[in-house]
């Protein structure tokens, strides 16, 4: 039996009897691990989005709402097909890569989509927003900072506020060729997601996860939650989406209907699931679609899982 001294002169065994580098190897894996978890909880929480019902002008198992172009079954493709970009894009926010880095990665989550998708745009939001918030809380998992949603903010902004409030205007050097967020903003001075995200996520954090937690904490399920988050959304977003199809108009009336069902008591009110359907019918007909809201619902339900996960207390509407 050889002794430990002279194993403990190859290469590999000095390294590996060293306290710190088995330490460095263990946090490298477990800060791996997390990224994967968090993009396991990413694509989860898009599907969280896609199966509510009623969701007004959206398209979910139920129907294709106020799309010609797209079914759940795209939807499905287009999640699945992210499923990588978000451990990449979490694993570049432990090194607390630069905003370009992030946004290459953002651009070829796109491509993925659009290769899955046969060219429909399901994701484009949900592919910046929740990767945002998965580089945000990679970094603070890698900062060994809590996971409070007030610590990912601020570390979302910390890290790269600068380079999100640039993102909000654009320039054609840095390849944002024309999309209907910026013709929406251009026309109607609406910030859209590139405003959300300069500002962190404030529709996230002040408005959808409260409204999750108070819903659950009245009693009521899962999918309620989800309905009143939607609507509390829809009720404050300016969401360039119904802007791009209904203008000032549509934009007040999705505005007007949701503000309406939450004041009504949202899923509080006995008859909240004819009031939400008929919402919906009233979205389909004049074409809506606040494809903005369901992104930030599945934002805040990723948040809401990490919350969950670690035993946050979510701060009520
Ligand atoms: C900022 C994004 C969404 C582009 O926004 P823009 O308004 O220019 O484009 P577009 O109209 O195609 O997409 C907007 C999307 O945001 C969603 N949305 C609309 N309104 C809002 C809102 N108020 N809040 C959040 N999301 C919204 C919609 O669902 C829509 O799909 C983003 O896709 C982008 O900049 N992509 C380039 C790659 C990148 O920079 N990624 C960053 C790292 S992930
Ligand atoms: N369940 C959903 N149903 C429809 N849209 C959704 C859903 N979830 C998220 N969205 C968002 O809404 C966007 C699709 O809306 P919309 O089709 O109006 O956008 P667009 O492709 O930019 O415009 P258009 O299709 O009118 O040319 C998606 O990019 C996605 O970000």
């Amino acid at each position: 039996m050889p002794s430990l001294i002279s194993l403990s002169n190859q290469p590999a065994m000095r390294l590996a009897t060293v306290p710190h580098y088995t330490e460095r190897r263990r946090r490298q894996r477990s800060l791996r691990d997390f990224c994967r978890k968090l993009a396991r909880e990413a694509v989860r929480s898009l599907y969280q989005e896609l199966v509510l019902y009623p969701k007004p002008g959206l398209v979910s198992l139920v129907d294709n709402g106020s799309h010609d172009d797209m079914d759940a079954s795209t939807f499905m493709r287009s999640l699945f097909s992210l499923r990588h970009y978000f451990v990449e894009i979490a694993e570049a926010g432990t090194r607390g890569a630069p905003f370009s880095e992030l946004k290459q990665l953002g651009i070829k989550a796109e491509q993925r989509m659009l290769r899955a998708t046969c060219g429909i745009n399901t994701h484009r939001g949900a592919i910046f927003g929740l990767g945002m918030l998965c580089a945000a809380l990679a970094s603070c998992r890698a900062q060994g900072m809590t996971l409070s949603p007030q610590a990912v903010r601020a570390t979302l902004l910390i890290q790269w506020g600068d380079a999100l409030t640039a993102h909000t205007s654009p320039s054609p050097s840095t390849g944002d060729a024309g999309s209907n967020g910026l013709r929406v903003a251009a026309h109607h001075a609406v910030g859209g997601a590139r405003e959300e995200g300069a500002l962190g996520f404030p529709s996230v954090f002040d408005i959808a996860l409260p409204q999750l937690q108070t819903t659950l904490d009245a009693g009521r399920d899962w999918q309620c939650a989800k309905v009143d988050a939607l609507f509390a959304l829809m009720a404050h977003v300016s969401d360039t989406n119904v802007y791009h199809r209904g203008g000032n108009a549509g934009a007040s009336m999705v505005q007007a209907r949701s503000r309406a069902f939450m004041a009504d008591g949202g899923t509080g009110n006995i008859n909240w699931q004819a009031q939400a359907e008929a919402c919906h019918r009233e979205f389909v007909r004049h074409r809506l679609s606040p494809g903005g809201a369901a992104d930030l619902l599945a934002a805040a339900c990723l948040m809401h899982a990490i919350c969950v996960d670690n035993d946050f207390a979510v701060l009520k509407a």
